[in-house]
């Protein structure tokens, strides 16, 4: 079974058909044709499109990976930890859900969530994943896991032993590793971009390690990529429907998963992963299409009528302009990348670059130096401290007892024609669960598309978006008390002081560029959340 795709009801204007066919679109892409994306665009795409060559270098990792596994396991460690964030580590993540095999991935800074995932240290290898090897989170948590086997009686050996490091060539992390003796340094191809990495080392190593037999998503991404020259193939065909909608005011695509759990059509988290590539790829130069991750076919927002629905392993939604992906994982993967850079030509922008994402990490610097900004709460309500900017709570009565309630509308009443709201979480994923919720709450309140993103990782995938693609985002944060900090190894922030230096980062920089902002500080996470939600109902 390869990749097929189906769509129902889609306007296709004929100019974005017949403009791929004439100019070769298919077969250049496949033969890494850097002209593709514009004169601008060249440079960026020399080297970003290894991608293509995958499925069959990323064999010769297979061997070594088995060998790995077999090692580990002879010592008893069968628990592995995935300290990544992004491109870094959500393939693995859906490699893993997907199988069913259990993998920590650690894409967080919140220091409760850190601190879960630090048990079991006699059976755990941490594998530390980052392509440029200079990220803070990736960094922070190998300091803490160093520390933590350290302080659990590990001399230096074995405690370098207890780590498997995957970056490109000549990183910081790469010299890292070799200093602390890391049991294997995996050196990726650095001819492939992390949203496009999913079938590189980064999306491999980590799922093997874990007990995924990998092949599999190999064999499957070679028999599309044997196809990938021909006119209208699947792949092209996906990267049609994204571009089509584009043209035709369908600048969001509304991503479900379709499959059934138990006959090998369901692809868990795949979402998040989409929402990664195409966010990052598309959203910049004022234009882009927003990723909206859906709960369920029948969730709020599906049928928004500027959004292109998306079923990942299920067919079309007769009746509603949607596309039906099928086909197994590592086709999937192959085939919404090759989608997404045909889509970044209709689009006309370069989909291999990230020009706005490093704003908010440069004010999480600067607040990690010099401090916090002081700003005084608007009000408090209960368990929640309201901040506002962009004029969002002008003029509206909080002193109700609906404040709340009246905050939140003011809030989506702000969210412009064919704009959205991106609902953002700088809590813990899992004991601060419910907080994803809100988004389809908020959802059933508005007209307009609703995103849900957990921080800092949404800062490393839609955060592009945020800051680079069309000024019609409104943006509400959620930050929580910390219970219990804990520290950075050697550095001179916790885990708690540099996730909400990272919240005031990305609140500074929708300040300046002028993103209407509600911030909701929860002073009690448990009763906050249940504060919102009920708010939100
Ligand atoms: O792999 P790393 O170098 O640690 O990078 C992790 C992430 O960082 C940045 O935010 C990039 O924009 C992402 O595409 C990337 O996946």
């Amino acid at each position: 079974m390869t990749l097929r795709v189906l769509s129902s009801g889609l306007e296709v204007p004929e100019v974005v058909r017949t403009q791929l066919a004439d100019d070769d679109v298919a077969a250049r892409l496949v033969g890494k044709d850097v002209t593709l994306w514009g004169p601008e665009a060249e440079a960026e795409a020399s080297v970003r499109l290894g991608w293509l060559d995958l499925p069959a270098t990323s064999r010769e990792l297979l061997a070594r990976l088995t060998g790995l596994r077999a090692e580990l396991a002879a010592e008893g460690l069968d628990r592995v930890v995935l300290a990544g964030i992004g491109g870094s580590s959500l393939a693995a993540g859906v490699v893993c859900r997907t199988a069913g095999v259990p993998l920590v991935v650690l894409d967080t800074t919140d220091p409760g969530q850190v601190a879960a995932a630090m048990t079991d240290l006699h059976r755990t290898v941490v594998v530390v994943s980052s392509k440029s090897g200079g990220t803070v989170e990736a960094d922070s948590h190998r300091r803490a896991f160093l520390a933590a086997f350290a302080e659990a009686g590990l001399d230096d050996t074995q405690v370098g032993r207890r780590f498997v490091v995957v970056t490109d060539p000549g990183s910081p992390l790469a010299e890292t590793a070799a200093a602390m003796g890391a049991r294997a340094v995996f050196l990726a191809d650095p001819h492939v971009g992390g949203r496009y990495s999913a079938l590189s080392a980064f999306g491999l190593v980590p799922a093997a390690l874990a007990g995924v037999d990998v092949t599999p998503l190999l064999d499957d991404a070679a028999d599309l990529a044997e196809h990938l020259a021909e006119p209208g193939n699947a792949a092209l065909e996906l990267g049609v429907a994204i571009g089509a909608g584009f043209r035709t005011g369908r600048d969001k695509i509304a991503l479900v998963d379709g499959g059934t759990r138990g006959d090998g059509t369901r692809i868990e988290g795949f979402g998040d992963w989409v929402e990664h590539l195409v966010a990052e790829s598309t959203g910049k130069q004022g234009r882009g299409v927003l990723p909206v991750v859906l709960e369920s076919v029948d969730a709020p927002g599906v049928a928004a009528p500027d959004a292109l629905l998306a079923v990942v392993g299920g067919g079309p939604v007769e009746g509603r302009p949607s596309v039906g992906v099928t086909g197994p994982l590592g086709a999937q993967f192959l085939g919404w990348e090759y989608a997404t850079a045909v889509a970044g030509r209709v689009l006309g922008i370069n989909p291999f670059d990230q020009p706005d994402g490093t704003g908010s990490r440069e004010d999480t610097a600067r607040i990690l130096d010099g401090g916090p900004p002081d700003k005084r709460p608007v009000t408090t309500l209960g368990a929640v401290r309201l901040h506002a900017s962009g004029g969002v709570l002008d003029g509206v009565d909080l002193s109700q007892t609906d404040g709340l309630t009246l905050a939140l509308d003011a809030l989506l009443a702000a969210v412009p024609p064919r704009g959205y709201l991106a609902v953002t979480a700088y809590l813990d994923r899992q004991a601060d669960a419910r907080a994803g919720e809100l988004r389809a709450a908020l959802a059933r309140r508005s007209r307009h598309a609703v995103t849900f993103g957990w921080g800092p990782r949404f800062l490393h995938s839609t955060g592009q978006y945020h800051a680079g693609g069309p000024q019609v985002g409104v943006h509400l944060q959620l930050t929580g008390a910390v219970a219990q900090d804990l520290p950075v190894p050697d550095r001179p922030y916790s885990f708690g002081t540099l996730q909400a230096a990272q919240a005031a980062g990305d609140r500074q920089a929708l300040a300046d560029r002028q993103r209407p902002l509600l911030h909701l500080h929860l002073t009690d996470r448990s009763a906050g959340i249940d504060q919102v939600l009920r708010a939100a109902a």
